[in-house]
Formats: C-alpha cells, sequence, structure tokens
C-alpha cells in the first residue's frame, strides 16, 4: 500500500482535495465549488458553513476514490485563500458573521484613515505588508464593532479568530486546535514578521483583543488530530501554508532569487529572498515565504487582483466566447501591433501602484478591432501586469532573475506563455503538475511526517513540461510595454482627478 497525503486545497471560488504520493505524484482529486456573496458594492463575503461543507464533502470524496484505501492516507496538509477572516464562539462553534473575503474593499474608508494619522511606516515596518483593506486586521475590527456586543464578548475570551486554515483545523479538530501557521499570520497585519509573534502595538492599533489569536506554528507542525467522524479516521494535520506560499514551496523555489508566479483568478509573484526580510521601495509585499523548524525564509510578492478574472469577464461578462480555452486560438489570429489594451482595473489596481479608485477601461479601438483583438489584450494585460511586477522586483532586489515558474489554470494557454516571456524578456518554466498549491501543502505535511528529509529532497522531485524563451526584439518588447505604461497611466485616479 503506497502511503497518500491528503491535500486540501480551500480556494477563493472552490475547495479542492488532492492525494499525493511522496514522488509528488497527483493520485486522486476532488473538487467543489461553492456561492460568493457581494451583499454591497466591494463587499465579498463566503458562508463559513460553505467553506467547510466543500472542504470536508471533497475530501471525503477523493478517500472514496476507487482503488483508494483511507488506510494509506499518513496526515493531511492545508493551504488555503490567505487574509480572509472569520470569527466563531469558542463555545458553540457558531461564526458571529460571514467570512469577510481577501477582495473585500468595505474597510477602505478606514485604511484611509489610518494612513492619513501617518501609521504607515509603522505598519510596513513590523508586517511587511501596506494598510490596506486587504488585510485582515481591519476586516477583522469590523465585525467586532458591527456585530451586536461582539467586542465585550472577545474581551471576555468568548470569541476566536481565524484565517480559513485556523477554521478549518478548529472543525476538522472539534474545536481542539486553535492555530495558524507564520505565512497565514503574515497576512493579517498583526504579526511581527521579524519577532515572529502577534504585536503588542499592531493590537492597540486596530483595537484587537489577544485572547481571541490563535498560535502560531511552523508551516511544518503538530496542528492537531482529526476527529474520526468526519472522515472516518484520526489523521494528523502536520502541515500548513497560505496558497501563494504554498505554491512557493510546490514549485520548489528553495533558493533565494528563485521566482514563482501563479495565474488563478488574480496573479501572485513572489520571489524567495532568504533569511532577509527585504523591504521595498515599490510598494511590493515582505511576507513570510515558509517557516521551518524556527527558521524563517522571507519573501517579496507583488498582488495583482485580476488575472484569470479578465478572462471571465470577457467569457461571462461580454460573452466574446464560451470556454477560456477558446482564447488561445483567437490570440493566434492577431498581429503583434495590433494596438489594443485592456486595463482589468475592475477592483482597483494592486500592486504596485495600490489604486483603489482606478477602473478598467479598453483602449486603441479601431474600425479593424474584432474579439481576437480585444481576447488577446485581455490575455497580455496579465502579461504586462506581470512585467511591472518584474520591474519593481529586480529594483528591490538589486538583480533580475532569469527564468520564471508559472502555475495555475491560465498558464495550459501556450499563447499567453510565449507572450509573457516575450514581454519579461525571461524564460518561464511550466512544471508537469500545475496544482502546486495542494503540492506544497503535502511538501511541508511530508517533511513533518518524514517523507523527506531536506528541501534538497523535495526539490529534486520538481518536473518541467515545457519552457517558453523570449523571441521578440527588443525595440518591439519595448514600444509594446510603452503602450501598456501610457493605458495604466490613462486609468489611475489620480490622473483622472
Ligand atoms: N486556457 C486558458 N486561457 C486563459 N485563461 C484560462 C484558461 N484556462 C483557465 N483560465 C482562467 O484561469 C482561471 C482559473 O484558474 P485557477 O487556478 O483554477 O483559479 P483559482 O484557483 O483562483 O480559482 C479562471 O479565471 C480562467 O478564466
Ligand atoms: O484562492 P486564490 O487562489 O484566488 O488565492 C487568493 C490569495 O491567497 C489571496 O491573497
Amino acid at each position: 500500500m503506497t502511503p497518500l497525503i491528503l491535500a486540501i486545497d480551500q480556494g477563493t471560488t472552490s475547495s479542492r482535495a488532492i492525494l499525493f504520493d511522496a514522488q509528488g505524484d497527483r493520485v486522486a482529486f476532488a473538487q467543489q465549488e461553492f456561492p460568493q456573496h457581494f451583499p454591497q458594492n466591494g463587499w465579498v463575503e463566503h458562508d463559513p458553513d460553505d467553506l467547510w461543507q466543500s472542504t470536508l464533502h471533497t475530501a471525503r470524496d477523493v478517500l472514496a476514490s476507487e482503488g483508494i484505501d483511507a488506510q494509506a492516507i499518513v496526515g493531511i496538509g492545508i493551504t488555503n485563500q490567505r487574509e480572509t477572516t472569520l470569527v466563531w464562539d469558542r463555545h458553540t462553534g457558531t461564526p458571529l458573521y460571514n467570512a469577510i473575503v481577501w477582495q473585500d474593499r468595505r474597510t477602505s474608508e478606514q485604511c484611509q484613515t489610518l494612513r492619513d494619522a501617518g501609521h504607515t511606516g509603522l505598519i510596513q515596518e513590523k508586517t511587511g505588508l501596506l494598510i490596506d483593506p486587504y488585510f485582515s486586521a481591519t476586516k477583522l475590527g469590523w465585525i467586532l464593532d458591527h456585530v451586536a456586543g461582539a467586542r465585550d464578548r472577545a474581551v471576555r475570551g468568548d470569541l476566536l479568530f481565524g484565517t480559513v486554515d485556523t477554521y478549518l483545523i478548529w472543525k476538522l479538530t472539534a474545536g481542539r486546535s486553535h492555530v495558524t501557521d507564520a505565512t497565514n499570520a503574515s497576512r493579517t497585519c498583526l504579526f511581527n514578521i521579524h519577532d515572529q509573534c502577534w504585536d503588542d502595538d499592531l493590537l492597540a492599533l486596530f483595537d484587537i483583543p489577544r485572547e481571541m489569536l490563535p498560535e502560531v506554528k511552523d508551516c511544518a507542525d503538530d496542528f492537531g488530530q482529526t476527529d474520526p467522524d468526519w472522515l472516518g479516521l484520526s489523521l494528523p494535520i502536520a502541515g500548513v501554508a497560505g496558497d501563494q506560499q504554498a505554491a512557493l514551496i510546490g514549485q520548489t523555489c528553495f533558493e533565494p532569487g528563485m521566482v514563482k508566479s501563479t495565474y488563478g483568478t488574480g496573479c501572485f509573484m513572489i520571489m524567495n529572498t532568504g533569511s532577509s526580510a527585504q523591504s521595498s521601495e515599490h510598494k511590493l509585499l515582505t511576507t513570510v515565504g515558509y517557516r521551518l523548524k524556527g527558521e524563517v525564509t522571507y519573501a517579496m510578492e507583488g498582488s495583482i487582483f485580476i488575472a484569470g478574472a479578465a478572462i471571465q469577464w470577457l467569457r461571462d461578462g461580454l460573452r466574446l466566447f464560451s470556454n477560456a480555452e477558446e482564447t488561445e486560438s483567437l490570440a493566434r489570429q492577431t498581429t503583434a501591433g495590433h494596438g489594443v489594451y485592456l486595463v482589468p482595473a475592475f477592483t482597483g489596481l494592486g500592486a504596485p501602484h495600490w489604486d483603489p479608485q482606478a477602473r478598467g477601461a479598453i483602449f486603441g479601438l479601431t474600425r479593424d478591432t474584432g474579439i481576437a483583438e480585444i481576447v488577446a489584450a485581455g490575455l497580455q494585460s496579465v502579461c504586462y501586469q506581470t512585467r511591472d511586477l518584474q520591474t519593481c522586483m529586480n529594483q528591490d532586489v538589486g538583480c533580475e532573475a532569469q527564468t520564471l515558474r508559472v502555475d495555475g489554470g491560465m498558464v495550459s494557454n501556450n499563447w499567453v506563455m510565449q507572450f509573457l516571456a516575450d514581454i519579461l524578456n525571461v524564460q518561464v518554466d511550466r512544471p508537469t503538475l500545475l496544482e502546486t498549491t495542494a503540492l506544497g501543502a503535502a511538501y511541508v505535511a511530508g517533511l513533518q511526517l518524514g517523507w523527506y528529509d531536506s528541501l534538497d529532497d523535495i526539490a529534486a522531485l520538481w518536473q518541467k513540461d515545457c519552457s517558453f524563451s523570449p523571441q521578440l526584439d527588443d525595440d518591439t518588447r519595448q514600444r509594446l510595454y510603452d503602450g501598456w505604461l501610457n493605458a495604466v497611466a490613462r486609468v489611475k485616479s489620480d490622473i483622472a482627478e
């Protein structure tokens, strides 16, 4: 019986459960989407029960797959959408409010007030983050301020806070473990990434009672034992990492300077910066890449809110095609000089602009413009945004990464990958397994369970599907990118005002 690890990947739009063997090969897979709730403009919520039930359902499904003996499962790794914030009653387990999702902008005004009061420096210094509704702290404060009696109950120690990993572990262990890992903690804006602890100054600034915070563990650690009622047997939860850090691990970017970029709903580009918490001059984030045996590896991150979501909009909003895969043949019908730029600033712009007021636009339309050109511009927008991040990252770290490892749903599109290589002028490497987030969770659990002795053992498992090398001449590359910069300048709010 080949031993297996169950990787749970609780994402923004779906939950996945994947069984991996020690070679990192995918043995079985289950996925379930769940509803998104948009109660007001800019608000995004998930029902905590949907997060839990879809996780449980997919985990049970995958264990029931043909040919799988549940006794072969040796442990669980969890990876999750980050920053999304939950509060529940310690005694009854009842959530106080829906999960407030990372995309939710309801605390924009409060963030502006904090910026105006001059707190940016303190927050950046301690957390590596910026003041933005993206992170958990103001979402948690919002729940405490808007649910009647919540703050008093929190101070009395009756309420628990968690990101999605914490909530799922608490459920899976039937309330016995209230824990998180250092990567998820590093996205709350309450965690000091240098001291690796919840920070009193930040707790005071955001008015968060310490009693409700989980214990912070390494990524490979003992997170508790699942209650046998859920999966029919009790399993150790042995690894946890936020999904983008899990992708860094799944892509085995273990050397300083190695970079991965994940293209799902959004795009998250992360560079390993080793033991140095390198700060950015360009509004990129400094974050915990992973923490193993108490040793922190830091990372620099650029977060783009709309990547694959732009393709969804072209499909569902404009109905230009019925399946995302069709975009590749449409784009192949266009020429390099089609001149159309689509800036998908539907919810503002993320890194490096952090402009919540910016809105999307399409430029360069002529009588020749057809569906193919608009679709190509949508695909290209993801590559241009990656170039924005690459430029900042290279300047921040003072060197240029020569290769980029990519993953996520969009990277199956060969046309996009070639354009990405062309516009970045680096080699783009695509691995055979694109579910690198789940794989990363399995790897950290595998470290804890003794499957691997070191990160070198894991690095040896990375397998390339193919590489895309730059083919564009420098002049054309620069001309195309200049057109993008011009388009972005025209949607930014300071230009519009
Ligand atoms: N062949 C393709 N070309 C372009 N975009 C694609 C393609 N296949 C999937 N996508 C986009 O990738 C996204 C799905 O990727 P996935 O990694 O599953 O996202 P997430 O985990 O964020 O839900 C969708 O937004 C979809 O529009
Ligand atoms: O669920 P994903 O894959 O869209 O990832 C969401 C990120 O973790 C948000 O920071």
